[in-house]
């Protein structure tokens, strides 16, 4: 029954999003499973109805796959588990603000009563340690342990461990910035684990900038910006993440302004994320922009190859598989743009050998992933290109969607962007838009500029030349 209840949560974490995940399935309990009827927990009526109604049928048919025999999936209630269980979940706590936005069915009941949590004299402000980790928001499993160190993301991981270690004093804000899956969030939530773990009694809060947002038009609603104020600027340390949110977003703006400087004034911490740099975040404030720069800004570039090796090992290794280091070499190469996507990978590959019962070759990965193989031997993506033009040349990933343009960046962009155009079916457009948002005729401009220059200079061509090799595996 465990191993059927590993193998079905994979298969479904394939299928939903993470928020979804979290939410409803990694809180159920697998209990029995007794002639062809399996009873699964869940931890209050709420989730137990919800799971019910959406989630029953898929999980059946997958019992019944994996039984080979009808099976009936009996959910039932068992409130012993809300005691039990480590936070994991956003939505499973009774915390304060939902710091993700998981489709859920009304939930307004329970909005308002996370809503009267976060007002003054409420439970919030006299609460004991356990709690206060639960209202935090931080997810446990996110610490630094967990975190693979490479190249690529040294220098964000020291600036961290510094910052944990001192909250406050050495740099403040700290600020992340990077692309998709390269573990900003672990490593803000890893700084907000260890902090805990030294001060158990500090605020410490997590929010996703979607959600501040959304917090602001609520007490904008309410006129309760006396309450959210009071809430923010009382914390010891905020953690922001996916700060590029608020571009454009004025009354955010100001609130985060206001909040920003009580804190950095009474030496509380603040770390944020985004997906680029402080001065290239469209639609913010200069003000705060200056602000975002006065600590600390650090970049975590994608991974190399030793490293996504290094992570696939550890991955593996906390799912209790063993993984050769031919595998994870082979996997490791063919995936190259993020350590989200290798945790898909891995996921794939672990309910692809259960489900068939077989052990983890390079044959099994290559059935496993060969949606996303072929995707990626046939198309060279844009992002791709990105990371092995700045390699290439010695910038910064982020230079290449940076409006930036002395000549040492502005000429790998324009190479990028012909490659780009050469190698990929995207538009003109699209690549505009996928290198920080330019215009059609900036990409024209540079493909025509670099064909021109590749039939006049031979140092130019054998350029384009190896990066195409490169890319082309
Ligand atoms: N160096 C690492 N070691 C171990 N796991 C990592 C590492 N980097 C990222 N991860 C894992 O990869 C997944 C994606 O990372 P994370 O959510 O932190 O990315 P992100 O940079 O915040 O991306 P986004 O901008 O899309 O939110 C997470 O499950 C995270 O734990």
């Amino acid at each position: 029954m465990e191993n059927f209840w590993q193998t079905c949560s994979a298969q479904l974490e394939l299928e939903l999003t993470p928020q979804q995940f979290s939410a409803w399935i990694k809180p159920l309990v697998p209990l029995d499973y007794e002639d062809g009827k399996l009873r699964v927990a869940a931890p209050n009526r709420f989730k137990l109805d919800w799971v019910k109604s959406q989630f029953a049928s898929r999980i059946t048919a997958l019992a019944c796959q994996y039984w080979e025999a009808p099976t009936e999936v009996q959910f039932v209630l068992d409130p012993r588990l809300n005691a039990a269980r480590k936070p994991a979940a956003p939505v499973s706590n009774a915390g304060i603000i939902h710091s993700s936005a998981p489709s859920v069915p009304d939930m307004s009941a329970q909005r308002a009563s996370d809503q009267a949590a976060a007002s003054p004299g409420s439970p919030e402000y006299n609460i004991g340690n356990s709690p206060r980790r639960e209202q935090s928001r931080v997810n446990t499993d996110l610490t630094f342990d967990s975190f693979v160190t490479g190249k690529a993301n040294q220098l964000a991981r020291a600036a961290a461990i510094q910052v944990a270690n001192n909250p406050g004093v050495s740099y403040n804000p700290l600020f992340f910035y990077g692309g998709v899956g390269l573990g900003k969030t672990h490593l803000i939530h890893a700084i907000g684990n260890q902090v805990m773990a030294d001060q158990p009694g500090a605020r410490i809060r997590y929010i996703h900038a979607e959600q501040y947002v959304r917090d602001v038009v609520t007490a904008y609603q309410r006129k309760g910006f006396d309450d959210f104020k009071h809430y923010y600027h009382s914390l010891d340390m905020l953690l922001i993440d996916d700060i590029q949110f608020f571009g454009g977003k004025s009354r955010t703006q100001e609130e985060f302004f206001y909040a920003f400087e009580a804190l950095i004034a009474a030496k509380k911490q603040i770390i944020i994320t985004s997906d680029t740099y402080p001065k290239e975040i469209t639609g913010m404030d200069d003000r705060l922009i200056s602000r975002f720069d006065s600590g600390l800004t650090v970049a975590i570039e994608p991974p190399e190859l030793e490293m996504r090796v290094a992570i696939l090992l550890k991955k593996a290794k906390q799912e209790g598989v063993t993984f050769s280091d031919d595998v994870a070499f082979f996997v490791a190469k063919h995936l190259r743009s993020n350590v989200r996507e290798l945790e898909g990978a891995l996921r794939k590959i672990l309910a692809y050998s259960r489900f068939h019962g077989k052990d983890i070759t390079i044959d099994i990965v290559k059935e496993a992933l060969k949606d996303l193989l072929s995707v990626q031997n046939r198309q060279i993506s844009v992002e791709n290109i990105q990371k092995t033009v700045a390699d290439f040349f010695n910038i910064k990933v982020a230079d290449m969607y940076s409006k930036r343009r002395p000549a040492n960046i502005a000429r790998p962009r324009q190479i990028a962007m012909y490659l780009a155009k050469e190698l990929t079916q995207k538009s003109l457009p699209e690549i505009g838009e996928l290198f920080g948002g330019r215009d059609h005729t900036t990409v024209l401009h540079a493909v025509r500029k670099i064909a021109l220059d590749r039939t006049k200079n031979p140092e130019c061509n054998h350029e384009l030349h190896v990066l195409e090799q490169t890319l082309k595996g």
